[in-house]
């Protein structure tokens, strides 16, 4: 019996040895992890949470609310896998990889002068007054960044550090134009750049240090 709030003890750890460092696993890169209807699923989360944001459940919805979340909580609590196994950010046939965790983006195109994506800040990463919160702004960064530097040293980087300057409103619900690039590579250091665009306006801009990880390095 679980109260749905955190149930690690249920979370199966599958036999084998997925871990080479990083983020790098050795199971098999498959979109049929979660089967068909894994984006559908998905995206019925993302509409949870956005609805959420907005929400103001009268006491009596509330009750009702509670009683149905608290049985879909206990109904996912005995799904739990492995990070390595989850479908969650390991499809790259869905939006964002299938990781509710960040903001939908969709890769349009990935050369040699970056990473391009289009991403949609929804009504869960409100800031204030219609615009994304900042701290979302940098999640899609983050995560498009690092895919830029991945790419550009053909390894897996962790973060060292992210700046974004915000240079006007970044609107939701918007579909937005994302580019990420390594501007320079020095040893395991990609210095890696990027902007996010409303049409011909800039939201806002990243500079960010990405180091290649060691074998094995965590
Ligand atoms: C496709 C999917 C993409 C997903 C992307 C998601 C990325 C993430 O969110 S990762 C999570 C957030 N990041 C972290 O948790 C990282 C925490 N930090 C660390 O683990 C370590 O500090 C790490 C790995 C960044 C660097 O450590 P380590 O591998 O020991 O390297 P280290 O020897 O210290 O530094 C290597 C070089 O980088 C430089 N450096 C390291 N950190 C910094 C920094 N913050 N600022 C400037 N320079 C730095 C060092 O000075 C050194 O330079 P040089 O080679 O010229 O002497």
């Amino acid at each position: 019996m679980s109260d749905g709030a955190s149930s690690p003890e249920t979370t199966t750890e599958i036999e084998e040895d997925p871990h080479e460092g990083g983020f790098r696993a050795h199971t098999a890169i498959t979109t049929e992890r979660g089967g068909p209807r894994y984006g559908e699923f998905s995206e019925q989360v993302r509409a949870l949470m956005d609805n959420v944001r907005y929400a103001c459940p009268p006491p009596e919805v509330a009750d009702e609310l509670i009683e149905q979340l608290a049985a879909i909580n206990e109904k996912l609590d005995a799904t739990r896998i492995d990070e390595w196994h989850s479908p969650s950010g390991t499809r790259i046939d869905l939006p964002a990889r299938g990781n509710i965790t960040l903001p939908p983006f969709e890769v349009t195109d990935v050369n040699d002068d970056g990473v391009f994506a289009t991403v949609t800040f929804r009504d869960f990463h409100l800031g204030g007054n219609k615009a994304a919160h900042g701290g979302h702004v940098a999640v899609a960064f983050d995560d498009l960044g690092g895919y830029a530097s991945a790419v550009a040293i053909q390894g897996v980087c962790r973060t060292a550090y992210l700046t974004v300057q915000y240079r006007s409103i970044t609107p939701l619900n918007t579909p937005l134009q994302a580019h990420t690039w390594a501007d320079r590579v020095d040893g395991r250091k990609v210095f890696t750049k990027g902007a996010i665009y409303d049409g011909d306006r800039l939201c806002a801009e990243m500079d960010a240090l990405f180091i290649k990880l060691n074998p094995g390095q965590q």
